[in-house]
């Protein structure tokens, strides 16, 4: 059987405009909100991406109509929603299936739906998503893998203190509170950028939530949704990917439809490696420095280091003459990158949950990416690098990085796709 790998070219001086698509992991939320409205949701400035496309096909599942309007616009009208359980390999496909379980929650008070996949990062327990469940009243049934949530007479809103600061228990909790009775609370809430889009949408079906964005979140239930129309932000960690390339390989290289204030804990570290970085309204001109410094991250909640450029900026590591570290604190063995880039021949020791790197030329060969960023990496890794690289497992690039190689190719990468 054929397989599909991307093969670049490293080398070359890249130079011109990349335009960021909308956020992947606030796309991925919005879909499975509009299952709890009763009217037609329009979203745009969607990522063409496949975890959109398996969201899209689970809520044909649900028999939700649905009608692509273009590439990055989709009318959604779950007014005729059916409660089924999901098809597991399709729930399994990505991480954010779990918003199914609030939305589905929070719309018929019951749902039966296997646990979700996504990146293997190391554990990614959900344990916090279904605290905040059994808080607003659910009954939790567990197998270890799948999971039934019932509430036959209602979510009732409640108090929740979140023991982990987690992006996908704060937007699940929020979804299902939406719709429970009464006001709740959430203590300790994640304050990612993409938590503020989903609760503006919610806002715009009819939802009462306050506070997103910072750490206590406040939703007074609502019994019915309506159809609204939502823009999705661009894609912070799309717009730091290309950002790392231009800082690796740009001679001058426009990044557009970005929101600079997301982009503060990476520009920050880019300065300190002697990037130069322009901040403008809405895009950033990024061009590689003759010397790199090395530099000393640590990755951490928003708005801290994002542990999702944590793989895509390694790279540039291997440009700085002296040791750079990077220490991961929301996912300590997120590192299955290393393994490919050491057969790059890079010079890395990874420890506890941090990494130390030291300036290396790098040479193309084939590695395989593990998850979606660690693909990111090998990537520009391949850009920087003596030689062809051939990354295999692309699947997991396609997850989350709308056309990846036209956007590549068309600022001068010599990148391509090829059937094997
Ligand atoms: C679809 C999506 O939006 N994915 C993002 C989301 O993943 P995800 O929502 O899965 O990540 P969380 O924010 O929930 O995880 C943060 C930390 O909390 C822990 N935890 C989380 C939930 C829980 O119930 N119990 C628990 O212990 C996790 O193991 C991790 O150490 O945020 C991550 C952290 O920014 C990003 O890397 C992912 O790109
Ligand atoms: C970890 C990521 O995605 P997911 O949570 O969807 O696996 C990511 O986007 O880097």
């Amino acid at each position: 059987m054929s397989e599909q790998v991307i093969k670049v070219v490293g080398g070359n001086t890249l130079r011109g405009e990349v335009s960021i698509s909308g956020a992947k992991n606030s796309a991925v939320a919005l879909i499975p909100a509009t299952v709890m409205a009763n009217g037609v949701v329009t979203l745009d400035s969607l990522p063409e991406i496949s975890d959109v496309k398996t969201l899209m096909s689970l809520l044909e599942d649900l028999s939700i109509d649905t009608e692509m309007i273009d590439e990055c616009t989709i009318k959604i009208d779950a007014s005729h929603a059916v409660n089924k359980q999901l098809p597991n390999h399709k729930v399994q496909s990505l991480r954010a299936s779990y918003y199914m379980m609030g939305a589905l929650l929070g719309r018929f008070n019951y749902c039966d739906i296997a646990l979700p996949g996504g990146c293997p990062l190391g554990p990614r327990p959900i344990d916090q998503h279904i605290k905040g469940f059994k808080a607003l009243g659910a009954e939790v049934i567990e197998d270890g893998e799948s999971m039934k949530l019932s509430a036959p007479n209602g979510l009732i809103g409640t108090k929740i203190f979140l023991d982990v600061v987690s992006v996908g228990a704060t937007i699940n909790i929020m979804l299902a509170a939406s719709r429970a009775k009464g006001k709740t609370v959430i203590e300790n809430a994640a304050k990612e950028p993409e938590i503020i889009d989903v609760a503006t949408l919610l806002n715009k079906m009819g939802a009462k939530v306050k506070g997103a964005g910072t750490d206590t979140i406040k939703i007074s239930g609502v019994n019915d949704m309506d159809g609204a129309t939502h823009s999705v932000i661009p894609d912070r960690i799309e717009a730091g990917t290309y950002m790392c390339v231009a800082a690796a390989c740009g001679e001058e290289v426009r990044i557009n439809n970005i929101i600079p204030d997301h982009m503060e804990a990476l520009t920050m570290k880019l300065k300190e490696m002697n990037v130069s970085v322009q901040l403008e309204d809405d895009y950033a001109i990024i061009k590689r420095p003759n010397q790199f410094n090395p530099v000393h991250i640590k990755t951490n909640v928003y708005p801290g280091f994002a542990t999702d450029l944590q793989q895509p900026i390694t790279p540039l590591f291997f440009l700085a003459e002296g040791k750079s570290t990077i220490t991961e604190t929301i996912y300590p063995e997120r590192f299955r990158h290393v393994d490919e880039l050491k057969n790059m021949d890079a010079d890395v020791h990874v420890e506890n949950g941090s990494a130390t790197y030291h300036a290396q030329q790098l040479k193309g060969t084939d590695v395989y990416a593990s998850d979606l960023r660690a693909g990111a990496c090998l990537m520009i890794a391949g850009l920087i690098a003596d030689g062809t690289t051939t990354i295999h497992n692309v699947r997991h690039i396609d997850r989350g990085y709308s056309d990846i190689v036209s956007k590549l190719k068309a600022i001068g990468a010599n990148i391509w796709r090829e059937d094997i």
